[in-house]
């Protein structure tokens, strides 16, 4: 018998945005369960980072809802969702590369505590009060990554996997509940991949729920609790990697001639392509 999902910590029904007539998403109704990992595919431009951007507050949506935590937060804004403990980390590498490791974590929990950004880089006095929290959030979140060691370095002088885990540890600054990972592996090399994944485990055996877009189908794969598989802005499957590989809409899907990062691996592959 397959076992009960755990509770969803976050809910969205019925989701959707518009951007003229270009439905980025539409419809989708899907969970992410709490602890667990859960990875959103689908080929070039299929909603993926739109998704995320929806959820983290980025954009708002033009119908539809989301739950988080029994909450409602669809029309919350991106600093009122980060307070309400859902993190997230770019596509690109956002990090200050000439700043220290530690002030990069620090930039990140002063996100949280602050209105801004902007707060957090003109170091108001508001903000040097808060300094020796920010301080000791940043270090707790750079333990977690396995940075605490490299606090004083320039975060440029990292490795790309280093500087990876500095993206990180800025969004775990927050506190958050929910992490969203925008394709954490890109940029890396095979090991460091691997390494990754051990660390996105390492965090949800800490009790942190993860939801990652992602090409890279080895760590999708070898990742994931979780599928979600958009198409054209539309949920298409949701189930486990097992399920959704075998899925003739989700193969359909990809070998349309949209692929994109490879095509559907099987579970537990170590290997595969990149995008
Ligand atoms: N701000 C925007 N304005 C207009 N169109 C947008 C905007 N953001 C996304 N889109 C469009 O929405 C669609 C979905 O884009 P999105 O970036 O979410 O796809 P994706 O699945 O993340 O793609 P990729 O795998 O290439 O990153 C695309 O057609 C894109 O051009």
């Amino acid at each position: 018998m397959p076992e009960a999902a755990p509770e969803p910590v976050l809910e969205v029904r019925d989701l959707g945005i518009h951007f003229g007539g270009l439905h980025a998403v539409r419809d989708v109704t899907a969970s992410v369960p709490a602890g667990q990992i859960t990875a959103i595919i689908g080929p070039n431009g299929a909603g993926k980072s739109t998704f995320f951007n929806l959820i983290s507050g980025f954009y708002q949506p033009t119908s539809g809802s989301i739950r988080f935590l029994g909450e409602d937060i669809t029309r919350l804004k991106t600093h009122q969702v980060v307070a309400r403990g859902i993190a997230r980390t770019f596509q690109t590498t956002t990090i200050y590369k000439e700043l220290s490791v530690l002030d990069n974590a620090m930039i990140g929990h002063r996100v949280r505590t602050r209105a801004g950004l902007l707060d957090a880089l003109l170091r108001t006095g508001r903000e040097r009060q808060d300094e020796q929290g920010s301080r000791a959030g940043a270090m707790r979140a750079l333990e977690r990554v396995g940075l605490a060691s490299q606090a004083g370095r320039p975060a440029g002088a990292l490795t790309q996997e280093g500087q990876k885990r500095v993206g990180i540890a800025m969004a775990l600054a927050s506190d958050p509940r929910l992490l969203l990972l925008d394709e954490p592996a890109a940029g890396m090399n095979p090991e460091e991949t691997v390494s990754l994944m051990g660390l996105i485990r390492e965090l949800v055996a800490g009790g942190l729920t993860v939801a990652l877009v992602e090409h890279k189908m080895s760590l999708v794969m070898g990742l994931a609790d979780r599928i979600l598989v958009l198409h054209h802005g539309q949920k298409i499957a949701q189930g486990t990697p097992a399920e959704v590989s075998r899925d003739p809409t989700v193969i359909e899907a990809y070998l349309g001639g949209h692929a994109h990062g490879g095509q559907m691996g099987q579970p537990g592959q170590a290997g595969g392509s990149h995008a």
